[in-house]
Order: C-alpha cells, then sequence, then structure tokens
C-alpha cells in the first residue's frame, strides 16, 4: 500500500473537491434512498385507500428529493470527476519528472515496447484509483450507517439484517476477493507487454527475420504470446463476473432477508404493515448503489500494481540541488569506473583525463571499449558510480541536465530521424530560416533533399549516410554550441565525403572544444589529445606525434589500420 502514497498525497492535495463530492454524493445517496422509502410508503397507503389529499406532503417530499437527487448527483459527478483528473495531472506531471530522470536506466531494463506501454497505460489506470477505489467505500460507509440509522427506528431487527449486509459488501467481500485476486496474482498486465514487445520485434525486424529464415519462430512466440494474452485475459474476466454474481446475489439475499423478517414482525404485530413497501424499496436501493464495490478489488489490485511498477521510476535524489549552466568551460574526469545493470565486467575502469575548454579530444579504441559511454557520463545521461566527473568544478549530477544539453552539440553513434519532413528532422528553431536550413544542407552535400521531402520513420527511407550527414546538419544549426559531442559521425560515409564532414566540423569548432570517439585513425592529426581506450581503460594518451613516436598501442592500430587501407 505504501506504494500508492504518492497518489494519496496527490488526492490530499484536492481536499475542497474531494470532500465537496462526497457531501453531493451522500446528499444524492440519501435522497435515493429516501425517494424510494417514500414512494414505498405513498404505494402502501394508496393500497389500503387513504385519499389523495392527505398524501400531498408526501407527494411534494416525493418531487423534491427526484429534483434533490438529480442535482446532487451532479454536483457529485462534477466535483469527483474535478478532483480525479486534477490528480491524474499531478501524478503525470510527477511520473513523467522522475521518468526524465531515470529514463536510460529504465531503457536497460525494459523493451522501449514495454516502457510505452508502461507509461501510457500505467498512469492513466490510475486515474480510477480515486473515483472507483477510495471514494466508493466513503460514501457507502455514510450512507450505509445513516439508513441503517432511520431503520432502527422503526424495527431493530430489520435495522441488524441492514447492518449484517453492510459488514458483507463493504469489508467482508471485497477483502476476500482482493485476497483471492493477490493470491493468484493476474498476469494479464505482463502477458499484454510481452505480447506488445513480440508484435514490435516482429513487425520491425520483418526483412532480417525473412532474409534469415528465422520469421516462422518468431511468428510463432507472437502467437503464443497472443494465445497466452487471451486466456490471461479469459480468466481475470472469469474471475471478476464470478465475484460479481457472488456480490450481487448476496445484496439480494440480505433484500430478501429484509422481506422475509419485515413480513414476519408485521405479521406479528410488531412493525406496522405500511413499513413493508418501506423497507423493501429502501434495502434495494441501498444494495443497488453498492453494486459498485463489487469492482473495487479489481481496481485497488491493479492500481497496488501499477504504483509498484511506477515507484521503480524514482527520483534520483538530485533534483532539487540542480544548478544551471550558463556556460561550460572545462571539463574533469576523474577515476571514473561505470558498469551497467548485470554487466560482467566494467564498461569504463578507472578513467581520468580533462578536456580544456576549445580543445580538441579523440577516444580511439576498439568496439566495446567504453567510448560512447564517456559521452553518455558527460551529458549527465547516465549516472557516476565511482569517481567524479566535473563541469567548472561542479558535480555533473548537481547540474540541470537541460542546460548542459543547451550548451553541447551531440552527433550520436544511432541518431534517430522522426517521421515527417527533413524540416522537422533537423530541429531547427523559430530563428532559422530556409535558407539557414538549406545551406547546412548544402554544406553536408544533402542538397539534393528537399525541406519538405519526407523522412519515414527512423529515417528508413534514408541511407546510412544520409542519416550520418543529417546528423551533422542538425549540429551546423547549432553553432554557437560550447562542446560538440561527436560519436563516430563518419562510420559510414565514403571517403568524399567522410572529408568534407571533417573539414566543416573542423571549420566550425575551431574556439570550440571537442571530443570525438571513434575508430578511424585518420583526421586525428591536429588533436590536441588522443585517449587509447581498452576494455574501459585508458591505455595510453597524449597527441598524434607522441603516440605515434611512442610506437605503442595507437602505433600498432594505425599500421593495422593503414595496411587494410593499402
Ligand atoms: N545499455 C547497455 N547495457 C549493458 N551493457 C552495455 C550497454 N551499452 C553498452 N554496454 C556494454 O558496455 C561496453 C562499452 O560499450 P560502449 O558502447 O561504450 O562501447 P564503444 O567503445 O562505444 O563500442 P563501439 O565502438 O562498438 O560503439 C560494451 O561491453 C557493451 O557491451
Amino acid at each position: 500500500m505504501t506504494n500508492l502514497r504518492v497518489v494519496i498525497n496527490e488526492i490530499l492535495k484536492e481536499k475542497k473537491d474531494v470532500l465537496l463530492s462526497v457531501l453531493f454524493g451522500f446528499i444524492a445517496g440519501m435522497a435515493a434512498i429516501g425517494l424510494f422509502s417514500a414512494s414505498g410508503y405513498l404505494l402502501s397507503k394508496a393500497a389500503i385507500g387513504v385519499p389523495l389529499t392527505a398524501l400531498t406532503v408526501v407527494i411534494a417530499i416525493v418531487k423534491l428529493l427526484g429534483v434533490t437527487r438529480a442535482f446532487s448527483r451532479y454536483g457529485e459527478r462534477y466535483y469527483s470527476h474535478r478532483a480525479s483528473f486534477t490528480v491524474l495531472g499531478h501524478i503525470r506531471k510527477t511520473f513523467y519528472r522522475r521518468l526524465d530522470q531515470s529514463f536510460s536506466t529504465l531503457m536497460q531494463k525494459y523493451q522501449s515496447g514495454d516502457l510505452l506501454s508502461r507509461m501510457v497505460g500505467d498512469i492513466e489506470s490510475l486515474q480510477t484509483y480515486f473515483l472507483r477505489v477510495l471514494y466508493p467505500p466513503m460514501l457507502l460507509f455514510f450512507i450505509f450507517l445513516t439508513t441503517i440509522f432511520f431503520a432502527s427506528f422503526f424495527s431493530f431487527w430489520v435495522a441488524a439484517i441492514l447492518f449484517i449486509g453492510f459488514i458483507l459488501q463493504i469489508l467482508v467481500l471485497p477483502t476476500l476477493f482482493y485476497w483471492w485476486l493477490m493470491k493468484t496474482k493476474s498476469t494479464v498486465r505482463m502477458d499484454r507487454t510481452t505480447l506488445s514487445n513480440d508484435a514490435g520485434e516482429y513487425f520491425f525486424g520483418y526483412k532480417e527475420l525473412k532474409i534469415f529464415q528465422h520469421e516462422k519462430t518468431q511468428k510463432n512466440a507472437l502467437i503464443k504470446a497472443s494465445d497466452q494474452y487471451e486466456r490471461s485475459s479469459f480468466n481475470q474476466k472469469r474471475k471478476e463476473r464470478l465475484h460479481q454474481t457472488i456480490y450481487t446475489w448476496v445484496g439480494y439475499f440480505i433484500i430478501w432477508l429484509v422481506l422475509a423478517a419485515g413480513a414476519y414482525f408485521v405479521s406479528d404485530g410488531d412493525l406496522n404493515g405500511i413499513y413493508l413497501a418501506v423497507f423493501l424499496l429502501l434495502s434495494i436501493t441501498l444494495f443497488e448503489n453498492s453494486e459498485v464495490l463489487s469492482a473495487l478489488p479489481i481496481h485497488l489490485a491493479n492500481s497496488q500494481e501499477v504504483s509498484e511498477r511506477l515507484s521503480e521510476v524514482e527520483p534520483t535524489g538530485h533534483e532539487d540541488m540542480k544548478t544551471t549552466v550558463s556556460s561550460l568551460g572545462s571539463l574533469q574526469m576523474e577515476q571514473l569506473t561505470f558498469s551497467y545493470p548485470n554487466a560482467l565486467s566494467p564498461a569504463l575502469l578507472d578513467v581520468s583525463f580533462i578536456l580544456n575548454r576549445g580543445s580538441k579530444t579523440a577516444i580511439v579504441g576498439p568496439s566495446g571499449s567504453g567510448k560512447s559511454t564517456i559521452i553518455d557520463l558527460v551529458l549527465g545521461i547516465e549516472s557516476t558510480q565511482d569517481g567524479r566527473i566535473l563541469w567548472n568544478n561542479e558535480l555533473v549530477e548537481k547540474l540541470e541536465p537541460s542546460s548542459l544539453w543547451k550548451h553541447s552539440n551531440v552527433v550520436l553513434q544511432e541518431s534517430h530521424f522522426f517521421y515527417g519532413t527533413v524540416r522537422d528532422n533537423l530541429f531547427a528553431d523559430s530563428t532559422h530560416t530556409d535558407a539557414d536550413m538549406l545551406k547546412v544542407l548544402e554544406r553536408v552535400n544533402l542538397s539534393y533533399l528537399d525541406l519538405d521531402s519526407l523522412v519515414l520513420e527512423k529515417g528508413s527511407n534514408l541511407s546510412g549516410g544520409e542519416k550520418q550527414r543529417l546528423a551533422v546538419a542538425r549540429t551546423l544549426l547549432k553553432p554557437e554550441a560550447e562542446l560538440w559531442l561527436l560519436d563516430e559521425p563518419t562510420s559510414s560515409l565514403d571517403t568524399k565525403n567522410k572529408d568534407n564532414i571533417y573539414r566543416q566540423l573542423w571549420n566550425e569548432t575551431e574556439d570550440k572544444t571537442m571530443l570525438l570517439i571513434t575508430h578511424e585513425l585518420t583526421h586525428l592529426e591536429d588533436m590536441d589529445q588522443i585517449i587509447v581506450l581498452q576494455e574501459g581503460k585508458i591505455v595510453e594518451s597524449g597527441t598524434y606525434e607522441e603516440l605515434m613516436k611512442r610506437q605503442g598501442e595507437f602505433f600498432q592500430m594505425k599500421q593495422i589500420e593503414d595496411s587494410v587501407l593499402l
């Protein structure tokens, strides 16, 4: 339950709407019970031939209760839904803020399809927590007790039967069903997640699956996931229906008991016969009202499961202290050791280096040596574990990430492209004109693209090299960035395009700090320092000349590369 504390705290912030909805709900509920009780009284009186004139006051009361019920029901709906949606808005904000901070950790833990369905489905389902879990029992508690109190003036035993019904329907049955639900925990949500992941894998990887003749295997996995989802949904529905049936039958049984006890007391002369119809209609209205509680355990179990999952998106704990940077200055990396979750060995081990303001650094090394991990840490996307990263002597964790990114220009190893136009994918801002955009396209040799040309999802209608050049074009639109982080920006380009891109980048970053990650050893002669990384450790560093003179790792890598290129 503690995981629902965040939701409850948000609900408490809307105290006024919550209280007003309970008040209006209570008035509406009591008006309905009064309306039907008064109708029962009227029917009984009319049946024994009381003249209509003697019933004028009761008729007026029935009309008044009808109107009161309609208005208060409106008030209840208005305030309860307002509270619910406001709370949902707060929860969304809290969750998305946390998600923003722990996104990369979560992406490692879950597949993207899972994360997406979590984000949308989990938050949306919390909107029912107030409306279906907290509010109905609170309201029915007051309605039941008031009705029982009222009934006790006419018959102690009828009031006692209603009290037993109250205990059964508000406490015993929901608790028992909740316990049963938790014991046989539903796997519907997990099965739906598996199905959505399998479907995503099948559709996105369709080409490879066909070529490598693995389509059938993936298709079978998809069918299996679909069957499993269907089975668990069916079982869940069956459980829910069984509980709802038991719940309704218990309600009818209590109504029947009230009728039987009433009839017995009337025949015994302990109760005026006029009140039999009153009790009957009163209990029917009361137990029909409580029907809403039959689904409470399902909503409670669901909210609890969802809040547990959402609580995995924990805040980092630094958000209140974050400072905004107005300038990046120099970067210091001190004895950094970093491991990905569940990794057998660290991605980085005791890595230290300095990026002076305006300097050019290249990090080279074989695949998997930890080069890209450095970018994620420098940008605050991954959190440091052992060691420190300091921007102008300020710990990276204490800096507002968006202000770091504002001053940076990044070409990731695999840039993402969205469904839209070339213009959309350039991420231009309001200060950029079409001419500016066309100019950067020309600089990266993409002048044959129109700004309104369509880019498909993930840039699937662009070649690997075109995607890289478009990613570089994005950075050229932001020449003021102080830090340029370039992760293999030319790995898919031919020599001519490669030379051009390096020239453009060098021109643009003359007085800027540049960190180039590459496993190609060309264009490195003018670098201020070259860091050689192997298995997460710095094995060598220095200028191009120094490293070549030393004839160590870098020299050997260069020899191999040259011999391959010859
Ligand atoms: N999200 C992740 N989860 C777990 N391990 C990861 C993750 N990303 C990278 N790794 C591991 O961390 C190590 C360093 O990865 P990194 O991407 O930094 O290497 P790299 O030098 O950039 O490689 P490449 O040149 O192939 O891009 C590798 O062993 C890799 O398998």
